[in-house]
């Protein structure tokens, strides 16, 4: 039996005081639920809310993280200051990422493979374009990114990763997969781990499903037999509607 994993993805929304109130009411309207839950701000944001957080059972993410410890890297956060930030869960290879900054499969295993060095979680992000999923080319595709992301990661290691299957057409443009079309592509994922590490490791692994999840939708996405939580965009940044979706079972 796995636990359910709901993770917010702020992307670059909230400044760090609207952040920081946004985290004290959420800490409020989540009092006395057991489901892990984190946020994720922007960097500029991660030490207020990291603050605001003090005493709650919300973890602090990271939506992303430099592939080295320290140098000559302008613009870029390093894993010892988000360690020192009480960063405990870092997003890597989100779509967004990949699209807009052009980060590689190489780029992102090293990153993650940083990350685990690190002590963190890790919420690896994996899926397809819409032109892919028309070719065709979804198993290739999300087994390429999945397989080429976790190069080098031990069975060990691997118990402090997440994946998240985020088909590309569905972020931020309403359109959910079907919560069948989002299982099968868990349980290729989850085939693929049981096949390249354990089948005992694959049972463990949480995936979480992110694209357009709301509260009107996260039910029934969660009651699939492989889908164990969710990666949540724009309905993260509203208390009510990201307590809803926490509280899907409820
Ligand atoms: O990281 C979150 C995903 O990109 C999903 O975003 P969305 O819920 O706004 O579609």
């Amino acid at each position: 039996m796995r636990d359910y994993f709901i993770a917010g993805n702020w992307k670059m929304f909230k400044t760090p005081t609207e952040g920081a109130a946004f985290v004290k009411e959420l800490s409020e309207t989540l009092k006395g639920t057991s489901q892990k839950v984190m946020v994720a701000p922007s960097f500029a944001s991660l030490d207020a809310v990291g603050k605001a957080l003090h005493g709650s059972s919300v973890l602090l993410g990271a939506q992303n993280m430099a592939a080295a410890e320290e140098g000559a890297h302008t613009g870029e956060v390093s894993p010892i200051m988000l360690k020192d930030l009480g960063v405990s869960v870092v997003i890597l290879g989100h779509s967004e990422r990949r699209a807009i900054y052009g980060e590689t499969d190489e780029l992102i295993n090293t990153k993650v493979k940083l990350a685990l060095k690190h002590g963190f979680e890790v919420i690896l992000c994996v899926g397809e374009t819409l032109e892919e999923r028309e070719a065709g080319k979804v198993e290739e595709v999300v087994n390429q990114q999945l397989l080429s992301g976790l190069e080098g990661v031990t069975e060990e290691m691997l118990a402090k990763v997440v994946i998240a299957y985020e088909p590309v057409w569905a972020i931020g443009t309403g359109k959910t997969a079907t919560p069948q079309d989002a299982d099968s592509v868990h349980q290729v994922i989850r085939q693929t781990i049981g096949k390249t590490y354990s089948s005992a490791t694959a049972e463990k692994l949480i995936i979480q499903y992110g694209g357009s999840v709301k509260p009107g939708n996260a039910k029934e996405l969660m009651a699939m037999p492989n889908i164990d939580g969710a990666l949540v965009g724009g309905a993260s940044l509203k208390v009510e509607d990201f307590t809803a979706i926490v509280n899907f079972n409820r």
